[in-house]
């Protein structure tokens, strides 16, 4: 597969303004109960470039996704170690605060999940009173307008502010609910299959909502599209879990060299579609 880059999705040049942290994984292990999922994971996550995760199902990257931004360990048997550096601060020190973790390292999932019943206004300012973030009415419409522009959707509900993100299309809630986390201006912005339950149109608008979001915040995506994660990213990590043990990265670098000449045959293998 060819990854050459479209104009639309073109490399971003040394002058640009490139917001968002550098995150940085090092040998990062999780378990569940007893069950070792993940080893030793490394990978640098850096500003200005699109991380696509890639890989068979159950090779662990949703929880390597969820390690870096202190879900993981929501699940009551759920461990792990490591570290990960958030431009240099470990976000697993004690007596660091996880909810501004969160808030630095914003999630998107892979089905939208606006507040249905809630105005699709309310919908994109609903993490502030999570962080406590205060602003004004008229800071708060020229943050409304700024976030659905962001997550390219103004056009599509600037005369419908008042009416429930429930009433969106698929792909509208996804471009709603990446709106919501940018609104607490997140240095990361992590994905884990955001496409996967939307429709060929509805995937490729947000595909370049990312391509245009990538200056401005640090992304990692999990995808299962080889074409997405040749298309969205810079970099890419090929992740695998063999014969039932943990998974690990068996490859990572830029997506080009990922794609198109590999240096393991099993990430070849991989994104090709021989296997997984
Ligand atoms: N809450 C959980 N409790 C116990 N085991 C879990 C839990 N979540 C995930 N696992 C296990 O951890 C391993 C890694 O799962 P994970 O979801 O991270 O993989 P994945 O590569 O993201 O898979 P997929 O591509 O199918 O989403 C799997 O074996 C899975 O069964």
């Amino acid at each position: 597969m060819s990854t050459q880059a479209t104009e639309e999705f073109a490399p971003i040049g040394p002058d640009a303004d490139v917001h968002g942290a550098n995150l940085h994984a090092r040998d990062v292990s999780a378990w569940f109960g007893r069950r070792k999922v993940l080893d030793r994971v490394s990978l640098d996550m850096n500003a200005g470039t699109v991380t696509a995760l890639i890989g068979p199902s159950g090779c662990g990257k949703s929880t390597f996704l969820r390690i870096l931004n202190r879900m993981h360990e929501l699940v009551p048997s759920a461990a792990l170690a490591g570290e990960v550096r958030l431009d240099g601060e470990d976000i697993y020190e004690p007596g660091r605060r996880i909810t501004e973790t969160r808030r630095r390292v914003g999630m998107v999932f892979q089905k939208p999940n606006p507040f249905p019943a809630m105005s699709i206004a309310d919908n994109v300012t609903a993490g502030l009173k999570l962080t406590g973030t205060r602003v004004s009415r008229s800071g708060r419409d020229e943050l409304i307008e700024a976030c659905l522009t962001r997550a390219g959707l103004w056009k599509e509900v600037r005369d419908r502010l008042r009416q429930p993100g429930g009433a969106l299309s698929g792909g509208q809630q996804q471009r709603l609910c990446i709106a919501r986390s940018l609104a607490v201006e997140p240095d990361v912005l992590l994905m884990d299959e955001p496409c996967s339950a939307l429709d060929p149109t509805s995937t490729r608008r947000i595909e370049e909502t990312i391509a245009e979001l990538r200056t401005q915040v640090t992304v990692v995506i999990v995808t299962h599209n080889m074409q997405q994660a040749a298309r969205v990213s810079q970099r890419c990590a090929f992740f695998l879990a063999e014969d039932g043990a943990p998974g690990h990265i068996v490859e990572a670098g830029p997506t080009d060299v990922i794609f198109n000449e590999p240096t393991d045959p099993r990430t070849a293998d991989y994104v090709h579609g021989r296997f997984g």
